[in-house]
């Protein structure tokens, strides 16, 4: 599925998107009087962990928010390759934490898309509910009320409802913050996991040693491509100390 914005041309059709789940092209997105992103062009290898880096403010969320459909951009091109709709984990401080619902609750959300608001969960919903919270290990923690838990029990049930949403996109924004080491190396192994059974991931990251682990990186400064590749080759000294210049 190709989205054009903004009267964007379309161009000689890409052969490297064969083996993309998505391609962005010329992209430009922020908000009201705020153009963030500028002139993004590059590609996310399906069946692969893509890590999205870059400082404070550099686009980060507004490029995951964009490639989830909820950020409109103002130009460019968006090809998805065929699957289903992406799933979307925000960042934890995006979920308000006053929402009367039990962490189940929260998981269950993941089957909305699926099932519709108003219908019940059928038994394959629940094994695909029970599965993504024993998966982050936050089945003990089904009955207890979203805002009681710490900051990385919710960040893990956070990530089991973008599971439950069994797409083969999902798009992460900074899943391991605040998570101590072993839930963190834990979400590291789910990851490369879920690209065996045939998932594409996208997770933007502060934590240069789990962007290390992915298989590409993106890294932005100021909201441009300041590098894309491997990440061997874009966690550059250079590279990092370019767009970690201090003020
Ligand atoms: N809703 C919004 N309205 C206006 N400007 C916004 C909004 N959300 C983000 N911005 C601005 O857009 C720019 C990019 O923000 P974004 O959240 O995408 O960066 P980020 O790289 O994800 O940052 P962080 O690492 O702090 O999460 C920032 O200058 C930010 O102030």
């Amino acid at each position: 599925m190709t989205i054009m914005f903004n009267k964007h041309r379309p161009g000689p059709r890409d052969t490297e998107t064969d083996h993309q789940r998505v391609r962005v092209t010329d992209l430009e997105a922020g908000y009201p009087g705020r153009p963030v992103l500028r002139q993004l062009s590059f590609g996310i290898p399906a069946l692969t962990v893509t890590a999205l880096v870059g400082p404070n403010g550099s686009g980060k969320s507004t490029l995951l928010g964009v490639l989830a459909g909820v950020i409109v951009p103002t130009s460019g091109r968006l090809q998805y390759a065929k699957g289903r709709p992406p799933a979307f984990v925000p960042q934890r401080g995006a979920v308000g934490d006053t929402l009367p619902l039990t962490a189940r609750q929260t998981v269950e959300m993941g089957r909305w898309g699926e099932r519709g608001l108003w219908r019940r969960l059928n038994r394959q919903d629940r094994a695909v509910v029970d599965s993504a919270m024993e998966r982050l290990g936050v089945a003990g923690l089904a009955a207890r009320q979203l805002g009681e838990l710490s900051g990385g029990q919710r960040q893990r049930v956070l990530i089991a409802q973008g599971l439950a949403q069994q797409s083969d996109l999902l798009l992460l924004d900074e899943p391991t913050t605040g998570l101590d080491p072993e839930a963190r190396e834990r979400i590291t192994a789910l990851l490369t996991e879920l690209v065996a059974d045939g998932t594409t991931v996208v997770q933007a990251t502060h934590d240069l040693e789990s962007a290390r682990s992915a298989d590409a990186c993106l890294l932005l400064g100021d909201g441009r491509l300041v590098g894309h590749g491997r990440p061997e080759d874009v966690l550059t000294p250079t590279l990092l100390s370019e767009i970690w210049q201090p003020a």
